[in-house]
């Protein structure tokens, strides 16, 4: 059965011809009514999928299908009415920037309406209202104020009627908790699930916070260097991840965390600066403390299981080798460290990376 929005073999670039792509061969589905998170460290291309997924973007190769129709096909005029239609909604990462500071905030909620030319001054109106209601926002208090007038809670809140006062199919949220406080946050994350338990509204949300994802999400997919390295309901990928990369940021995020997971210290990547270009191989095989001869040259793809995807030649082997300390030396010496400093550790920094 295909899902609602499909992509397959999304390749993505910038600039330059040659240059690294952003997204490399992306396969992603989401059915109706399904929240999926997307994960992954700043750069891994997260935005770039959303973008691309509502035609903001052109792909290289690759298709985007919604709901049956190929929207990475569509260009001019015909891209311009299917983006107008709201059918497919993209809640920008950054309200402060995504607003305009000029328009109120019910001129910015019926922005997309106003543009679709579909109903008339009344109808609008009334759609708005609506829509700042579900956000939990008052029209009659807030409706007059500008983006700098509100708080960022509420200035988020705004951003998300925005995408939804055309009633999508699908919404992609970018980030739509990463700058809220614990309370905010949580009424966001609510409001999400809510909109697919009540309007059947599929959601896919790009997030950094872990912990927001495990309490909505049916399925995650996880971002690497433009590729998904691994994917599948969320339970099963965040209590048992069967990737490397997942594992490590899992590891770096103790409120999801398993009981007994492997800690960040005995995945520490290899420090030693990658000496080839991954195309062909895994894309984490330069920091990988499980990397044999193969993960540099093959691509490892492909389910493992029903519904799970690992990109990775040595699943599951890798996990006995942390769980008895017998991987290579390399591994058997990180298992041995602590990370002394709180937080993030070094090894999901981009300033890790030389490649
Ligand atoms: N329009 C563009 N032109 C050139 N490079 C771009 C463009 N948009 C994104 N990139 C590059 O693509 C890579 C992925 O960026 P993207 O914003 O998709 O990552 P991300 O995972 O969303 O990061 P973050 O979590 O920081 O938002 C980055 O190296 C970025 O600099």
């Amino acid at each position: 059965m295909s899902g609602l929005l499909e992509l397959s073999g999304l390749t993505v670039a910038f600039g330059r011809r040659g240059a690294r792509p952003v997204l490399d061969g992306v396969e992603l589905s989401v059915g109706e009514g399904e929240i999926v998170g997307v994960i992954g460290e700043t750069g891994s291309g997260k935005t770039t999928l959303a973008r691309t997924a509502v035609g903001l973007v052109p792909a290289r190769s690759g298709r985007v299908v919604f709901d049956g129709r190929e929207i990475s096909g569509l260009r001019g005029r015909a891209l311009r009415a299917f983006r107008r239609s709201g059918r497919l909604s993209y809640a920008f990462q950054d309200p402060l920037r995504a607003l305009d500071p000029e328009l109120t905030v019910r001129r910015a909620v019926a922005e997309p309406l106003a543009v679709a030319g579909d109903l008339d001054g009344a109808e609008i109106a009334a759609r708005v209202d609506e829509a700042l209601e579900t956000v939990g926002l008052d029209a009659a208090r807030l409706g007059d104020r500008l983006p700098g007038a509100i708080s960022g809670g509420q200035r988020q809140r705004v951003l998300l009627a925005r995408a939804i006062v055309t009633r999508p199919r699908l919404l992609i949220a970018d980030e739509p908790v990463s700058a809220l406080d614990a309370s905010n946050r949580n009424r966001v994350l609510r409001l999400l699930d809510r909109l697919r338990t009540e309007r059947g509204m599929a959601v896919v949300v790009i997030s950094h916070d872990l912990s927001s994802l495990a309490g909505i999400a049916d399925r995650v997919a996880v971002l690497y260097r433009g590729r998904v390295v691994e994917q599948g309901p969320v339970r099963e990928v965040f209590g048992r991840p069967l990737h490397p990369y997942t594992a490590l940021l899992i590891a770096s995020a103790p409120s999801v965390r398993a009981e007994g997971g492997p800690g960040a210290a005995a995945l520490r990547p290899s420090a030693e600066p990658p000496a080839w270009t991954a195309r062909e191989g895994c894309v984490f095989a330069h920091r990988c403390p499980f990397v044999i001869g193969s993960c540099r040259t093959a691509p490892a793809s492909g389910p493992v299981g029903e519904r799970r995807t690992a990109a990775c030649h040595r699943v599951p082997e890798w996990r006995g080798l942390v769980a008895t300390a017998q991987g290579p030396p390399e591994l058997v010496a990180a298992a041995g460290e602590t990370h002394k400093k709180a937080g993030r550790p070094p090894a999901l920094s981009r300033a890790s990376e030389k490649g």
